[in-house]
């Protein structure tokens, strides 16, 4: 280990799907991707199914010498760990932060940071008062070519980006997939497209639109949106959003969970549109591994930008799924005490949530049974 390495120890708060596919690339070798500074550990994990689960957990992804607690108020406990890892769905966010937040700790919580940014902002104000880190685990945004893209059009290379058009949609069969249980669906759970996929359309308009300008010029858009709602649950299965930005720049957010590009069409899901240029981003989305570089051109100018055409390819190393770019980023911030990362500002999550609630207003989607207080300690 280089001198002066800097090791974040993890607590992982709930023990599913992406809780797995998080900690596999924690335990990736940060050297396999030139990153020299930090180091993840996991040095417990919870559940709040069993404590047996937990260990579960660990020993299958090889993890030794982790504790595994059977409730997440021990996890809270641990001196041991430096930062939670919030992997549960949507509904528990806000309860969850809090009791990690109350306890002292850092946290990383999985997107959407809350149900409501009402609940978002009380988030922040508390890790503001206590001066602990928290993030919403956007991790798209830390991929390096998510970077470059936002350099690119920072540094004018597209002339003034006026259109910014993303998709995250998917050919689910919903009634077979999903059934009326299953997180991605269940009003219990803050299920439905906008919260869950199509908060990376927004990632995308808002990294481009709004990221991309000086903090001081970022402003909120107007919105306007449709939804239609799954029967039976009444979740939302597909929403449109159009997104106006001060001084005339527009956003068209799309999500569904029944209908989808084709990942091998030439029809890309993200396009960046400015007026030396373009860039296409290929899927997936919220993993962006290559994207096109597509200079102005029209029968009258010609060619417009000074630029070629260029395709841009970058795996991610180490085997990984390309999580681990934003653990990286949680270590950095917390090595340095910075309560929140420039990549992710508090304040953009949070427009981003005001964003997604004017579209639940405007689509009639309200979440029941105390989803949407902000009261805590609150059984959801
Ligand atoms: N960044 C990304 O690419 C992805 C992010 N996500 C986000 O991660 C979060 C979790 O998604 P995912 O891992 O797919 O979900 P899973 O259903 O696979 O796992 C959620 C876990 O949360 C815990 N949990 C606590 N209370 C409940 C409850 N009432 N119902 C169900 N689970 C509960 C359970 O763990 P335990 O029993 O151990 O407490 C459960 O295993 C969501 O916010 C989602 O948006 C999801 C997929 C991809
Ligand atoms: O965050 C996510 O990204 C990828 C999708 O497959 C998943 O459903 C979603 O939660």
């Amino acid at each position: 280990m280089a001198a002066g390495t800097f090791t974040l120890k993890w607590g992982i708060l709930a023990t599913g799907g992406i809780a797995k596919t998080f900690c596999k690339d924690l335990l990736i070798d940060p050297t396999t991707r030139n990153a020299n500074d930090v180091r993840h550990k996991i040095v417990a994990a919870a559940s709040s199914s069993s404590q047996a689960r937990a260990q579960q957990f660990l020993t299958a992804l090889g993890v030794n010498n982790a504790k595994a607690y059977g409730t997440y108020e021990n996890l809270v406990k641990d001196d041991d760990v430096d930062i939670i890892y919030i992997a549960t769905p949507h509904s528990h966010h806000y309860q969850n932060a809090r009791l990690c937040l109350e306890a002292g700790k850092n946290v990383l919580i999985e997107k959407p940071i809350t149900v409501n940014a009402q609940q978002a902002e009380i988030l922040v104000q508390i890790a503001k008062e206590k001066g602990l880190f928290l993030m919403e685990a956007v991790w798209t945004r830390f991929f390096p070519l998510a970077k470059q893209i936002r350099e690119l059009v920072a540094s004018g290379k597209l002339g003034k980006v006026e259109r910014v058009w993303a998709d995250l949609s998917f050919w689910n069969d919903v009634e077979e997939e999903f059934g009326t249980g299953h997180r991605m669906v269940n009003l219990d759970l803050a299920g439905g497209a906008l919260l869950d996929l199509g908060i990376y359309s927004l990632t995308w308009i808002f990294q481009i639109l709004y990221h991309t300008l000086p903090p001081s010029q970022r402003s909120a858009p107007a919105i306007a949106s449709t939804m239609s709602k799954y029967e039976a649950t009444g979740c939302d299965e597909q929403t449109s959003i159009l997104l106006s930005f001060p001084g005339g720049a527009q956003g068209v957010a799309t999500t569904s969970i029944r209908v989808s590009h084709s990942s091998s069409s030439d029809v890309p899901p993200v396009r960046i549109q400015g007026t030396h240029g373009d860039i296409h981003v290929h899927a997936p989305i919220y993993r962006p591994t290559s994207y096109t570089l597509i200079p102005a051109q029209n029968e009258k100018r010609g060619k417009i930008a000074s630029w070629e055409f260029k395709e841009v390819k970058e795996e991610v190393p180490g085997g990984g799924h390309g999580m681990f770019w934003e653990a990286d980023e949680c270590a950095r911030c917390v090595r340095d005490g910075r309560v929140e990362s420039e990549g992710m500002p508090w304040e953009e999550t949070v427009s981003v949530m005001k964003v997604m609630d004017e579209v639940r207003r405007q689509g009639g989607l309200v979440y029941l049974g105390g989803l949407e207080s902000l009261e805590y300690p609150l059984d959801v």
